[in-house]
C-alpha cells in the first residue's frame, strides 16, 4: 500500500528466514515483517558487488521502474532499505517457487499448461509495453509461480542465480533475437521472440535454437532454423503460433493482443491465468 512503499525501513522491521536463493550480487531470504506479519523475500545485495560491477544505476533505474509495476505476473518490488555494506530489496514472495526447477521436473509442460503461462506472460508484457517497459528478460530463470500456480515474472536484474545453474545457464543467448544477437537497437518486438523461445521450450523441454557452441546457437538463432522434434507430441496449432512470433524481421511477429487471440491459446490457456 501506499504508506509501505514510502515508509522507511529497516532490517529491525523483519524477522529472517530460511535462504531462498544466491544470486550474483547477494542472497534472497524468506521475511517476516514484524508489525504486519506480511511474509516477503528479502534480497540483499552486496554495495561492494554492485559498484565494482558498476551497477548502481541499473538497480535505482530498476527500482523505479518496478515501483510504478502493479500487474498479477509480476513480481512486486515493495521497497528497498541500505545500511553500510548491503543494499535490501523487499519483494513479493512467491510461494511456489521457481519455474526452471518445476520445467526440469516435469520435463517439459502439457498444452494446457503451458498455454494458460504464455497467456500469462503476453498479459503482463502488453501491461509493460503500455507503460514503455521492454525487454523483461523473460527466460525460465527470471519466471516465479505464486501461491495459486501463477506465473510472476521477477526480473533478477543482473543477479544471476548460480544457485541452481542451468544446464544451458551458458546458453544465455537462447533467448536473444537476431536484432540483439546482432547488436542492432531493438523494441518491444523482441519480447515477443522471448515469449515464443519460452513457448517452445515449455513444450519441448529445451530451447529451439540450443546448441553445444556459442557460435552454433548463434547461426540457429540468426537463421531461425526452427526445428520440432517428433517427441514429445505437439499440436499443429501451437507450432503455428511458435512460428508466427520466431520471425527474423520484427515487424513482422505475431502482435501480443493477436497472440491472445490466437486458436492454441483460446483452446488451451485457463482465462483465471
Ligand atoms: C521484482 O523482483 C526483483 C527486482 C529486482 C531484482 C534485482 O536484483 N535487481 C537488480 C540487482 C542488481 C543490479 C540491478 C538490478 C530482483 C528481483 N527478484 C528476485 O531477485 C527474485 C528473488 S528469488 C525469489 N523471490 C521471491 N519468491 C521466491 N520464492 C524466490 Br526463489
Amino acid at each position: 500500500d501506499a504508506a509501505a512503499s514510502q515508509k522507511r525501513w529497516d532490517l529491525s522491521d523483519f524477522d529472517i528466514g530460511k535462504p531462498l536463493g544466491r544470486g550474483k550480487f547477494g542472497h534472497v531470504y524468506l521475511a517476516r515483517e514484524k508489525r504486519s506479519n506480511h511474509i516477503v523475500a528479502l534480497k540483499v545485495l552486496f554495495k561492494s558487488q554492485l559498484q565494482q560491477s558498476q551497477v548502481e544505476h541499473q538497480l535505482r533505474r530498476e527500482v523505479e521502474i518496478q515501483s510504478h509495476l502493479r500487474h498479477p505476473n509480476i513480481l512486486r518490488l515493495y521497497g528497498y532499505f541500505y545500511d553500510q555494506k548491503r543494499v535490501y530489496l523487499i519483494l513479493e514472495y512467491a510461494a511456489r517457487g521457481e519455474l526452471y526447477k518445476e520445467l526440469q521436473r516435469c520435463k517439459f509442460f502439457s498444452e494446457r499448461r503451458a498455454a494458460t503461462y504464455v497467456a500469462s506472460l503476453a498479459r503482463a508484457l502488453i501491461y509493460c509495453h503500455g507503460k514503455h517497459v521492454i525487454h523483461r528478460d523473460i527466460k525460465p530463470e527470471n519466471l516465479l509461480i505464486g501461491a495459486q500456480g501463477e506465473l510472476k515474472i521477477a526480473d533478477f536484474g543482473w543477479s544471476v542465480h548460480t544457485f541452481n545453474r542451468r544446464r544451458t545457464m551458458c546458453g544465455t543467448l537462447d533467448y536473444l533475437p537476431p536484432e540483439m544477437v546482432e547488436s542492432v537497437e531493438h523494441d518491444a518486438s523482441v519480447d515477443i521472440w522471448s515469449l515464443g523461445i519460452l513457448c517452445y521450450e515449455f513444450l519441448y523441454g529445451v530451447p529451439p535454437f540450443e546448441a553445444m557452441e556459442h557460435s552454433d546457437t548463434y547461426r540457429r538463432i540468426v537463421q531461425v532454423d526452427l526445428k520440432f522434434p517428433p517427441k514429445p507430441i505437439v499440436s499443429g496449432s501451437a507450432k503455428d503460433l511458435i512460428s508466427q512470433m520466431l520471425v527474423k524481421e520484427s515487424s513482422q511477429r505475431l502482435p501480443l493482443h493477436k497472440l491472445l487471440e490466437h486458436p492454441w491459446i483460446v483452446q488451451n490457456a485457463d482465462p483465471s491465468g
